[in-house]
């Protein structure tokens, strides 16, 4: 659809784009929480400026207005960097190997920001509610971990509080509750939890923490809010880079839910499941995984 030139979105970006962003910094982690920041703002303009009576228009607007600053910006200070946005066209498709022409930049490259403009968009859209963020993350070819990624921001605009791995937070501290023997908090998709996951808890004696967004959900385990946070049945590389660069970077455990490595810049970037918790309860959820894993 064509964005009208009048529209609360487009105002909200031409006033963004008049205002002085500054000389953004250099070191990348940094970059990635400046980025970040910068589209948060945006995003809680977007919000001021169109109100809530139309959830569909705002979730369109905040989508746009974010990606495309972040696509703006990432052009004009890291101009030789390949970009893999949720919001670009054709985004969700494998690359079939073999097929050159339709190879996309970023699998020859050697550093790709990975972002995801407004991941919750759906709680974006309700009023009231601060579960949703901005992601973004650098991949580097050039790399000592299976994930290659090298920075990453994870900004929650509407909780004033941005986590990025230029200032990795500390480690949560154990909750006195699960020292002594309280649940598990396991943090879920609070619109589409995968089903085994209920079960799971059961088994386990865990209790689900529903909320919106993987960006939240895993600064809810970096914070100690949730103890782990885990998902299957889809979802893609820029839902989780991000927060997996922060969440490694804090020295969380952060894997497949079959326990294999995460790998981001893939010719698919279908990533559809992943575990993120805390170290001491990496072995007891992956055992329980096993017992649990969803049919594929
Ligand atoms: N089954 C699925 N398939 C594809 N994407 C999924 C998914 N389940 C969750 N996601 C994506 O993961 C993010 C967090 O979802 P949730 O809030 O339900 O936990 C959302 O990103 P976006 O908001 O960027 O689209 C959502 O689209
Ligand atoms: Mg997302």
């Amino acid at each position: 659809m064509r964005e009208q030139a009048e529209s609360p979105a487009h105002a909200a970006r031409q006033r963004d784009a008049s205002a002085d962003g500054g000389t953004p910094p250099v070191i990348d982690a940094a970059f990635a929480r400046w980025l970040a920041d910068r589209a948060g703002q945006l995003l809680l303009q977007v919000r001021e400026d169109m109100g809530f009576a139309d959830g569909g228009a705002l979730k369109a607007a905040g989508d746009k207005a974010a990606h495309d600053l972040m696509r703006s910006e990432l052009a004009r200070w890291r101009p030789s960097d390949a970009v893999l946005s949720e919001e670009d066209d054709g985004s969700r498709l494998a690359w079939p190997a073999g097929d050159e022409a339709a190879r996309p930049d970023r699998l020859g490259a050697n550093r790709v920001w990975i972002v995801d403009p407004l991941d919750g968009t759906r709680e974006f859209s309700e009023q009231g509610r601060t579960d949703w963020a901005v992601h973004v993350a650098l991949w580097t070819a050039d790399c000592s971990s299976p994930s290659c990624l090298a920075a990453g921001a994870v900004a929650m605009p509407a909780r004033h509080r941005t986590l990025a791995t230029d200032h990795p937070p500390a480690y949560p501290p154990l909750p006195l509750g699960v020292a002594t023997g309280g649940p598990i908090r396991i943090a879920a998709s609070r619109t589409r939890p995968p089903s085994f996951v209920t079960a799971l808890a059961e088994d386990i004696g865990a209790e689900l923490v529903p909320m919106g967004s993987a960006g939240v959900k895993i600064a809810a385990v970096v914070s100690g809010d949730a103890d782990a946070y885990i998902h299957a049945g889809g979802q893609y590389e820029w839902d989780s880079a991000a927060p997996v660069a922060v969440a490694s970077a804090t020295g969380l455990h952060a894997s497949r839910i079959d326990g294999t490595e995460l790998k981001y810049n893939q010719a698919d970037p279908k990533l559809p499941d992943l575990v993120v918790c805390r170290k001491d309860l990496a072995p007891r959820l992956l055992a329980a995984l096993q017992r649990h894993l969803p049919l594929t």
